[in-house]
């Protein structure tokens, strides 16, 4: 057994039902661990798929698992929930799914019993869905949120809590009301933001297009997200994601209100400066309260970098930072359209953002942006 095996807290079997995004990531990083996974998916060949990336192998007639996890769509969750707790009495069923008081309002609707059940989401994920994007490291630091109720036995629990830490999660408990509300706000709203946003771009002229810089890209990433899957995701949580829409809509009133009594030639009406100013002011204020990468409550500083597109040149960069010992938090590569130039977007840690430039500066790199 080697080291990683050894330090795995989940002992037993587990079964994966759903290998797409969620499902072979999960898979992946178990069986990294030595963890014997089965896997299931209504897509024969999402399954075959799944197999054949390593993250698990097919069913046996005798399996055993100890733990369940479901990683289906949301509108197919709570009836294999209950597939499962049928199908495995002795074992211990989760889900992944983006929504939580849904799968439980179902169940309980139906008079299942819920003892082996425990609702949770790991707040990781990609814009592209199944097996072919998956990866072991997604849960890295991220939260996983937990939903017990009173009748979870602490054993099961604490399974749960092993597979979160097992894929490095940091497990958190929530009531599943609380996680709707707070993932309405910074993960389903968002969502519907950065759709709305990149719709934009639809129509818009070529010129306009090229233009787009790191702004637009960083407000638009989860704009690729599959449409089906997000339809689902809002419309079962529709009522906490409204509330934050209306919200949205009053500041974004504020804020049209405002740039519509300033002219050209810089006369407003009293009050429209402020208006504007404070709406950037307040955004300023979000987002310094979001954690930083890995959990970690502290936001890294960025270098860029101009790197020349000649063959050796981002392998030279990154040694050389080795060199004068930095620690590298993260990497972002930007090809600028038609230029011969690429930009490596450092993260480092703020006290050591000033050496860097310096140190970087010295053996003759060109620093893109202060
Ligand atoms: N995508 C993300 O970033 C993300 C992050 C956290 C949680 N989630 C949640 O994880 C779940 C899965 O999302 P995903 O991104 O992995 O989706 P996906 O489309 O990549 O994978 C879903 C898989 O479920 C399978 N499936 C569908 N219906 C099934 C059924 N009736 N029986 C068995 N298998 C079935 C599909 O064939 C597919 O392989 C969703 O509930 C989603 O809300 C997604
Ligand atoms: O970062 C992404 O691409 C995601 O899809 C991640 C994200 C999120 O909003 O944080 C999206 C939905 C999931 O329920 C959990 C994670």
């Amino acid at each position: 057994m080697s080291d990683t095996e050894r330090s795995a807290r989940l002992k037993s079997q587990v079964r994966i039902v759903g290998t797409g995004l969620l499902g072979a990531s999960i898979g992946l990083a178990l069986r990294e661990k030595g963890i014997d996974v089965t896997l299931d998916d209504a897509s024969p060949s999402a399954l075959a798929l799944a197999v054949d990336y390593g993250a698990g192998r097919l069913p046996q007639p005798g399996d055993i698992p100890q733990l369940v996890i479901v990683c289906v769509p949301p509108d197919v969750t709570s009836s294999l929930i209950e597939r499962e707790l049928l199908a495995f009495p002795d074992a211990v069923v989760t889900d992944v799914a983006s929504v939580k008081l849904q799968p439980f309002r179902d169940l309980s609707g139906k008079g299942v019993d819920l003892t082996n059940y425990i609702g949770s989401h790991p707040l990781a994920g990609r814009e592209r869905g199944g097996a072919i994007s998956a990866r072991a490291d997604i849960f890295f630091g991220r939260p996983w949120v937990i939903c017990r109720d009173e009748e979870t036995p602490s054993w099961a629990l604490a399974l749960v809590e092993d597979l979160a830490l097992d894929l490095g999660s940091t497990p958190i408990e929530m009531t599943p009301e609380e996680h709707d509300r707070s993932v309405a706000l910074v993960s389903h709203v968002p969502q519907v933001v950065a759709s709305l946003l990149a719709a934009r771009l639809t129509d818009a002229p070529e010129t306009a297009v090229t233009l787009a810089g790191q702004g637009v890209r960083d407000t638009t990433r989860i704009a690729s997200s599959d449409p089906v899957l997000w339809l689902q995701i809002l419309g079962a949580n529709a009522n906490p994601v409204v509330e934050v829409l209306h919200e949205l809509r009053n500041d974004l009133d504020t804020v049209i209100g405002a740039l519509t009594a300033t002219e050209a030639d810089g006369t407003a009406t009293p009050g429209a400066r402020r208006a504007i100013a404070d709406a950037i002011a307040a955004g300023n204020a979000g987002v310094a309260r979001l954690p930083g990468k890995h959990g970690q409550n502290r936001r890294f500083e960025s270098v860029t970098v101009m790197v020349d597109d000649k063959p050796g040149t981002l392998g030279r960069l990154l040694t050389e930072i080795g060199e004068i010992g930095v620690n590298m938090e993260d990497l972002r590569l930007e090809h600028s359209p038609g230029a011969q130039i690429g930009f490596a977007e450092i993260s480092v840690v703020p006290e050591v953002k000033q050496r860097a430039i310096e140190d970087l500066e010295a053996r003759g790199w060109r620093i893109a942006a202060l």
